[in-house]
């Protein structure tokens, strides 16, 4: 199976991703590190030197012209899901999990996260929670799309595996 993990940045996608492969024994990709080898410069380069709107297009690009195996797990951007038909694309090609954490959850984790994430700018403490409060209300809708809603707080790559397993025979 194809699965594609979304939701907002920080809600763990790329750590709870490697681990789910892991435990599927599939191979594990992360939307961001197929970008950074197809354009050859990082995320954050990237919106440096040609901006969001650029960014967005070349993610749909990458994402949608990337040749994934049939058995994978696949870790996306935050924004990915909301921008284009990407959302749509992902449900025909794939089984996606939203991975659902409160704003004040993920900027706990967000504060403290060393990987650099141009979207979130130099947000910190309150006004941080107030960011990821507003963008999530755009982003929530495309998220909740997705096939299988998984609470992310203490939420396990031995759970996930179960609740979608679980879902495959409904
Ligand atoms: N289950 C978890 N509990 C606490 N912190 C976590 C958990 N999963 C990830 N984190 C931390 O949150 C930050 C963001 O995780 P990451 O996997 O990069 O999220 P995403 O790919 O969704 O943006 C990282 O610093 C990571 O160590
Ligand atoms: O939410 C976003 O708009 C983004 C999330 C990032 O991925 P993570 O969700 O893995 O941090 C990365 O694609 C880029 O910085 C933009
Ligand atoms: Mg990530």
């Amino acid at each position: 199976m194809r699965i594609f993990l979304v939701g907002f940045m920080g809600c763990g996608k790329t750590t709870l991703g490697r681990k789910l492969a892991s435990r599927l024994s599939v191979p594990f990709t992360d939307l961001d590190k197929v970008f950074e080898e197809v354009t050859g410069k990082t995320v954050p380069l990237y919106f440096k030197e040609f901006g969001e709107d650029a960014f967005r297009k070349a993610e749909r690009d990458v994402l949608q012209t990337s040749d994934f195996p049939d058995d994978v797990v696949i870790a996306t951007g935050g924004g990915a899901p909301c921008y284009y038909n990407n959302m749509d694309w992902m449900n025909a090609n794939g089984f996606t999990v939203y991975i659902s954490l409160s704003p004040a959850a993920l900027a706990k984790r967000l504060e403290t996260a060393d990987e650099e994430r141009p979207v979130l700018r130099d947000h910190k403490g309150t006004a941080l929670v107030e960011f990821i409060a507003e963008k999530l209300k755009e982003r929530e809708p495309f998220y909740k799309q997705a096939h299988l809603i998984a609470e992310g707080i203490s939420l396990s790559a031995e759970k996930l595996a179960s609740a979608i397993a679980l879902h495959q025979l409904r």
